[in-house]
């Protein structure tokens, strides 16, 4: 299988008051096209600073990191701005869309700046996009009149809006109800079936045990790694046992 991305010695150090502090320590990782991964560990263990690093969004001291081929460490900032917008989609924790705007408008926003003249197109798009996600009713609603998962579907479909190749997703889950998180998950499953490839930060081992591979984050290395294989082969009580045991481990 080809790596999307091969990230090879990662060194990621951040300032603190008296000196700097290793956030990530010689991490060596890939991750493979259509690929479903997941990453765990304990706050603080550097889960989020992974998935930043790798996206492009954040810098790194020394090592290589190449997405779909192209180093990213070697790129420009305005040549990484535009990887990250035509290749990748992002989803957080927390809401990102801007409130004066209708959801319809939110999600087609990122897809403006290189369609300037495909507006109606967009608009399309973004409402099929909705309907796949099960919330085409809600396009023209604005952020403070859908309930937090509505909210996160949308952001979901905005990070979709670029047929990007890869989905970074932090905490996607984090902030809502274990209804919601359901529907978030199906919706991921749905993407990764159509051949996107995602890495995903949880704390929660039940989203988690619906990836294939997890991996395991302890004080800025990756410990340990799960293989569970695609989430028809098996069942979701037994993978999150599996995964929860490992957690353990690596928390002791
Ligand atoms: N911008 C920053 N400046 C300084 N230190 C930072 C910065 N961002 C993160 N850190 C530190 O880097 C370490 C790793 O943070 P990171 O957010 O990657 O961990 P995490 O495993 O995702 O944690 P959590 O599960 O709590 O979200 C932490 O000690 C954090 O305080």
């Amino acid at each position: 299988m080809k790596k999307i991305i091969n990230g090879q010695h990662i060194h990621k150090t951040f300032a603190a008051v008296k000196d700097k502090i290793t956030v990530l320590e010689d991490i060596s990782v890939a991750i493979y096209e259509g690929e479903f991964v997941s990453v765990m560990g304990p706050s603080g263990s550097g889960k989020s600073t992974l998935l930043y690093t790798l996206s492009g969004m954040d810098t790194i001291d020394h090592g290589e990191i190449t997405f779909n081929g192209q180093s990213l460490t070697a790129c420009g900032e305005t040549e990484l701005a535009d990887i990250r917008r035509q290749q990748m989609g992002f989803v957080f924790q927390q809401p990102t869309f801007l409130k004066n705007l209708a959801i319809i408008d939110n999600i087609v926003l990122p897809a403006l700046r290189d369609n300037r003249k495909k507006g109606k197109e967009l608009a399309n798009k973004a409402k099929q996009l909705l309907e796949k996600t099960g919330i085409g009713d809600l396009a023209y609603r604005m952020t403070n009149q859908v309930s937090g998962g509505q909210l996160q579907r949308a952001e979901i479909c905005r990070a979709l809006i670029n047929e990007p190749k890869m989905i970074f997703a932090d905490e996607p889950t984090g902030a809502l109800n274990s209804r919601s998180a359901e529907e978030i998950m199906k919706n991921f499953l749905q993407i990764n079936q159509q051949g996107r490839t995602i890495l995903l930060v949880t704390h929660d081992a039940k989203v988690a045990a619906q990836s294939e591979r997890v991996l395991f984050m302890k004080d800025g290395q990756i410990v340990d790694e799960l293989h569970l294989g695609k989430l028809s082969n098996s069942f979701l009580e037994n993978r999150t046992e599996k995964v929860t045991s490992k957690m353990l481990k690596v928390e002791m």
